[in-house]
């Protein structure tokens, strides 16, 4: 990703690649240096959040794409963010729009159907599991259907394998298929008795998540403090 999104803001007009960094670089200090107003982070869960620290210590604008944040990591940016007020920080899972509408399609839907399940698919290389998109649909999924007061979907499951039915994202079932030959797809499954409704996203191409980092870009500064979700970014009616 790191090399894709290179080659984006270099072809961007109106942005101007100052540097690019590896791992090991003194992150901080790089951006300073190279005079950045906005850096784009795509490492590995390992390495994201310090990252994040250190882009903001230096009063840059950061667009995040790495998955695998936990809601305390989270609260930590938050916090810190509180005491650099301007400097916005932008972390969304996927940045392709198919995926952000697909999203909100199955957050607006979930709340007619009795039953939803999350399929996430990736290429076998991906670290992390549940994706980063996963959680975050069935996050917005559990959040719709707890304010509609749907309950939990029907489940008489009483013996099993450990993980054959998922995991479980605030009570929300989500199951991750590694396959070579794979990129970045995933199904939302809504059932009521007779019906399905399937809604799924497939990234082909990793160019698919360009248009949304190049946009991240260029509104994070108009959005200070943390905002988790390219949708909050996007006009989407
Ligand atoms: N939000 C979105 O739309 C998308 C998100 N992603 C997410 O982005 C992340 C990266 O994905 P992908 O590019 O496929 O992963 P890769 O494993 O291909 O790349 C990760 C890169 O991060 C580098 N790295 C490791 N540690 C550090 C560090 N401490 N500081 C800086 N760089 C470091 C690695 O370097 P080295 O090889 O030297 O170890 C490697 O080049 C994942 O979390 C993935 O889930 C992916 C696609 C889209
Ligand atoms: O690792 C990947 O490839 C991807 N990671 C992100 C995620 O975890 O959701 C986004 C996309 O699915 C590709």
């Amino acid at each position: 990703m790191g090399s894709t999104v290179v080659r984006a803001v270099e072809a961007a007009p109106g942005l101007e690649l100052v540097a690019a960094l590896d791992a090991g670089d003194d992150v901080g200090a790089a951006v300073t240096s190279a005079g950045a107003q906005v850096a784009v982070d795509f490492t590995v869960p390992s390495a994201t959040a310090e990252n994040v620290r250190a882009l903001v210590d230096a009063g840059v604008h950061a667009v995040v794409g790495t998955t695998g944040w936990t809601s305390a990591a989270l609260d930590t940016v938050r916090a810190q963010l509180a005491t650099r007020p301007g400097v916005g920080v932008l972390i969304a899972p996927n940045f392709a729009l198919g995926a952000v509408l697909a999203m909100t399609f199955a957050a607006r839907a979930a709340r007619y159907f009795e039953s939803v399940e999350v399929v996430e698919l990736h290429h076998p290389d991906k670290v992390d599991a549940p994706s980063g998109t996963a959680r975050h649909t069935a996050q917005a999924i559990a959040a719709a259907r707890a304010q509609a007061g749907v309950g939990p979907s029907p489940d008489a499951t009483s013996t099993t394998l450990d993980g054959a039915r998922g995991a479980d994202v605030d009570g929300v079932r989500v199951h991750a298929v590694r396959l070579r030959g794979l990129t970045a797809h995933e199904e939302i499954l809504l059932g009521n008795r007779g019906e399905q409704l399937t809604i799924r996203h497939d990234s082909f191409d990793r160019e698919s998540f360009m248009p949304g980092v190049v946009h991240a870009v260029r509104v994070v500064a108009d959005h200070p403090g943390l905002t988790v979700g390219l949708e909050h970014v996007l006009d989407l009616g």
